[in-house]
């Protein structure tokens, strides 16, 4: 996705958390300049079945999913990596903000795993403090406003939804959900509301895929559309 269709859904989002934008930008810059430009053809999933792990309370009981044979790609937001690693499985991504396993993200990158990493406005220390302990040929930088230098926007806000996005970006035929729960009671208000966008981002995105994504089943009626 490029940044102009991206870009009136992105505005949506600062508005209703009341997110300041040069403080996105800010983080970017730094980030642009603790990364490399990554090579995007390393990951080839065109036409792959990418499995996309979300953290939810039910991730666990779901990862023999991912021995499904047609699970080409595994992609895991921040701390479904450490469920997913410890399931025994190979991870192909980890998508992260840097909030809660940084370390794993270490691990990661310098196993030759790359890493996803995200600067928006409430982590730029998080980005100033990891992201050079990560191997750098391995670290994907991302940023939820403008592109800039090294640094890439296909679209996506939460960590989960920003992998389906990549994952969408490069090439992949079909996305399966593993470990997601829109409507998990244990999380607080912002994460809910977090929950709400990534919902809501996901069905945007299957409807530019032409694709039904079954972790929406049951649920279309009650999303609020975007463009
Ligand atoms: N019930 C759920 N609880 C938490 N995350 C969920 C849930 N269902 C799906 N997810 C997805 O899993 C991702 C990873 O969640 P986790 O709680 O480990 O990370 P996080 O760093 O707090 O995520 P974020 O910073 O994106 O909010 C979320 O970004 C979200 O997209
Ligand atoms: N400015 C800002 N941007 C974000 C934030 C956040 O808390 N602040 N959280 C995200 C996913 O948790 C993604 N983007």
């Amino acid at each position: 996705m490029d940044f102009t269709t991206w870009e009136p859904v992105y505005e949506r989002i600062l508005d209703d958390f009341g997110f300041d934008r040069a403080g996105d930008e800010r983080a970017r810059d730094a980030l642009a300049d603790l990364v490399s430009p990554f090579d995007r053809d390393r990951l080839d999933w065109a036409d792959a079945t990418v499995a996309v792990c979300g953290a939810a309370p039910t991730l666990d009981d779901e990862l023999d999913r991912l021995d499904a044979p047609d699970v080409d790609v595994v992609v895991a937001a921040s701390t479904a990596a450490d469920a997913v690693r410890a399931a025994g499985f190979d991870l192909d991504l980890m998508v992260t903000d840097l909030d809660k396993n940084p370390e794993t993200a270490i691990e990661l990158t310098e196993s030759g795993v790359p890493v996803a990493a995200h600067a928006h406005g409430d982590n730029l220390p998080a980005v100033r403090e990891w992201v050079p302990r990560f191997d750098a040929d391995n670290v994907l930088g991302t940023t939820q406003a403008a592109p800039v230098g090294p640094v890439v926007n296909w679209g996506g806000f939460t960590d989960g939804d920003r992998a389906a996005f990549i994952a969408d970006e490069l090439g992949a035929g079909r996305l399966v959900f593993v470990g997601w729960d829109f409507d998990d009671p244990s999380v607080g208000a912002m994460k809910a509301q977090k929950l709400r966008w990534a919902e809501r981002l996901l069905r945007w995105l299957e409807r530019r895929r032409g694709e039904r994504l079954s972790v929406l089943d049951g649920r279309r009626d009650g999303i609020d559309p975007l463009p």
